[in-house]
């Protein structure tokens, strides 16, 4: 099965570097003509991966209709941008495997939603999971959780793109597996802000398993199942970015933390720090819900430029309550 990657982020390189393993075919259309012309010419993403050295059987392009004979294509355009992307071409019945972690702005809906919505005949699967694309690249064991709810098709998937180092898990909870991808990126960047403001190891493993607790109320309020949401996509994805400054929604909670605003350190990024544009939307999904999220609500009033002192105030005054 050839295998067509959407997306030449860092990610979407390391999983064409994943799917390309004993020089299987693999294309990969990317939006930028360096990441194209570097990944065809040089080997390398020098953009967004730089250092890794690609397989030779990647070849990218700019044509998505170049895309159109693959047997599977895994999508990874950053989670506001796949209606855009993913609604360019016609892909008929053709597999799509959403790889991206957030919910899109305006519509709420995440992103195996968009892609059904613009590609009504395509299966629809999830790939999520604690997957720092460096360490993917470079051949680092990792495993992810592949949901289908076609589970004969996820288990094609899985033994496509799977090797020693990079094992897929099945699960036929699409929605669980998409909504920890999603919720975790918010959460890394209150974890970040707890480092930036330097309010000690206590208060992150605290904000960690409250966050838990908040994505796990909102899964569970949108169909999601409870043991996916405690697996790789959900608890697992949420421990790897909520305590280390490779990730980029960790990062960009440090500086928040240490009292930069959201404009001075989104400004001019080319990486995406997904749960930025993730936490307002989630905390409208979460009112529509009818879920309480006060960490997701703290990072929102961050971003739209409270004072962190003020905004860690007012979750530690809340009410006194029970561990649910
Ligand atoms: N980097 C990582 O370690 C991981 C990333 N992901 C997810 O993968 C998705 C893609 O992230 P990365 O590959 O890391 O991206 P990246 O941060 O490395 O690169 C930015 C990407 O955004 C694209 N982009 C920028 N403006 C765009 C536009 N207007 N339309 C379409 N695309 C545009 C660029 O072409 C590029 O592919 C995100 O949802 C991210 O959360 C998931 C797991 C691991
Ligand atoms: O999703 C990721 C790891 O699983 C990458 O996290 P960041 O987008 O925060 O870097």
């Amino acid at each position: 099965m050839k295998i067509g990657v959407i997306g030449g982020g860092a990610w979407g390189t390391a999983l064409a570097q994943v799917a390309a393993r004993e020089g299987q075919p693999v294309r990969l259309w990317a939006r930028e003509a360096e990441v194209v012309a570097s990944v065809n010419e040089r080997r390398e993403n020098a953009l967004f991966l730089s250092g890794v050295p690609l397989s030779s059987s990647i070849s990218a392009t700019d044509d998505l209709d170049d895309l159109r004979d693959c047997g599977a294509l895994l999508v990874v355009a950053p989670a506001q941008h796949v209606r855009a992307v993913l609604g360019a071409v016609d892909f008929g019945a053709t597999p799509l495997v959403l790889c991206a972690k957030g919910i899109e702005a305006g519509s709420r809906r995440l992103v195996g939603e968009v892609a059904q919505e613009v590609q009504p005949a395509a299966p629809i699967a999830v790939l999520s999971g604690p997957t720092f694309a460096h360490e993917v690249a470079a051949g680092q064991p990792t495993a992810v959780t592949l949901a289908c709810a076609d589970e004969a098709l996820g288990a094609r998937l899985a033994d496509r793109i799977a090797s020693p180092a990079f094992r897929p898990y099945a699960s036929t909870d699409v929605i669980g597996a998409e909504i920890g991808g999603a919720v975790k990126n918010v959460l890394a960047i209150a974890c970040g802000v707890v480092e930036g403001a330097r309010l000690g190891q206590n208060a992150r493993a605290a904000l960690i398993a409250r966050g838990f607790a908040e994505m796990t109320r909102f899964g569970l309020a949108r169909g999601a199942r409870a043991e996916t949401l405690a697996g790789l996509s959900g608890l697992g994805d949420l421990v790897l970015t909520c305590s280390s400054t490779s990730s980029r929604n960790f990062s960009l909670g440090v500086g928040l933390g240490e009292g930069r605003s959201a404009g001075e350190l989104l400004a001019d990024r080319r990486t995406v720090a997904e749960g930025a544009f993730t936490a307002p939307v989630l905390r409208e999904a979460a009112a529509e819900a009818g879920v309480e999220m006060p960490v997701t609500e703290a990072v929102c009033r961050l971003l739209e430029g409270a004072a962190v002192r003020e905004v860690i105030a007012a979750l530690l005054s809340r009410p006194l309550t029970r561990e649910r």
